[in-house]
């Protein structure tokens, strides 16, 4: 409430002018909505919002069963905890081309700086499992032109994500991100390349930005920032590193405690409360109620 200042179509602006730069924006997932904060301390670009982050901090295997009532809640929380753009993880935009319109107007109403929307069935899958199918491409163009047809703020980053890849190769990939970028999308996902070569491949077909999804345990090599660029993508995500990082600490924390029947020995790993106080800006908003709080 007091750090972040910047209206949603300020960050917007922001991702837009940053993009229009060319060098490679990374995009930590967001554990929670304060981890925002901490992403915008350690100066990254900007945040995302990972559906199946979403969907494991509810017990939910990330199969398509979140609500777009959840996912614009939880993204909008994330959202305005950062002047840095946001990104949100749509899914297949939450049903067939009505459906999609509404989500992107829900999404920028939730002050998103934009989302990615895919071309898998519903029920979708993670893009790293075997499994997966994909709608034929005129029923994916439909979605990428709903979205743009819907979208209120030019500045709402459209971004079209393929998992066709792991089904029919790296060149039915180019086929379907030339075909999604003329029906309107301004950057492609290309899911589950698995190598810098096949990065490359996509990012020299077409002339708008590539994002690349830096996921743990999938099917991509985990590339280097630089090794990114120079495969000339422009976006990388990295959806469930902060929240495999806590999920890990707390086991680990949790075996622990039972193990030794005190928590003393893990206090040096924890957040401290100062620092915990600090990241809420506990101060800023003590310091606000005095400034215009002048008693009853
Ligand atoms: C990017 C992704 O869509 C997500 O929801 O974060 C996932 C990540 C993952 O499951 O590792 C994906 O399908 O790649
Ligand atoms: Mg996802």
């Amino acid at each position: 409430m007091l750090h972040a200042r910047s209206t949603p179509a300020a960050k917007r602006a922001r991702l837009r002018a940053d993009l229009a730069e060319g060098r490679l924006l990374r995009f930590p997932g967001a554990l929670n909505p304060l981890s925002a904060r901490l992403i915008a301390e350690k100066g990254f670009d900007g945040v995302y919002v990972s559906g199946a982050v979403l969907a494991a901090d509810l017990g939910l295997p990330d199969i398509g069963l979140t609500t777009l009532t959840e996912v614009a809640t939880r993204s909008g929380q994330v959202a305005r905890m950062t002047d840095l753009p946001t990104l949100v993880d749509a899914d297949t935009g939450f049903g067939e081309p009505l459906n999609l319109a509404r989500t992107v107007q829900s999404l920028e109403d939730a002050g998103l700086a934009g989302c990615h929307i895919e071309d898998q069935v519903n029920p979708k899958r993670c893009g790293h499992l075997e499994g997966k199918a994909v709608v034929d491409l005129p029923a994916a163009v439909q979605r990428i032109e709903a979205a743009v047809k819907a979208r209120r703020d030019p500045d709402f980053l459209l971004m079209a994500r393929t998992d066709v890849r792991a089904l029919d190769g790296v060149r039915a990939a180019v086929d379907r991100a030339k075909a999604y970028v003329d029906a309107g999308a301004d950057a492609i996902f290309a899911e589950a390349m698995r190598d810098q070569r096949e990065f490359e491949a996509i990012a020299s077909a077409i002339d708008m930005p590539v994002l690349a999804n830096m996921t743990e345990f999938g099917k991509s090599e985990l590339l280097t920032t630089d090794q990114l660029a120079d495969a000339g993508v422009q976006i990388v995500i990295y959806p469930v590193t902060l929240f495999r990082l806590a999920m890990g600490a707390a086991e680990a924390g949790l075996d622990e405690l039972a193990a030794a029947g005190t928590q003393a020995g893990l206090v040096d790993r924890m957040q401290t409360r100062s620092r915990l106080y600090e990241l809420v800006d506990y101060d800023g908003y003590e310091a606000f109620d005095s400034s215009v709080y002048r008693g009853p």
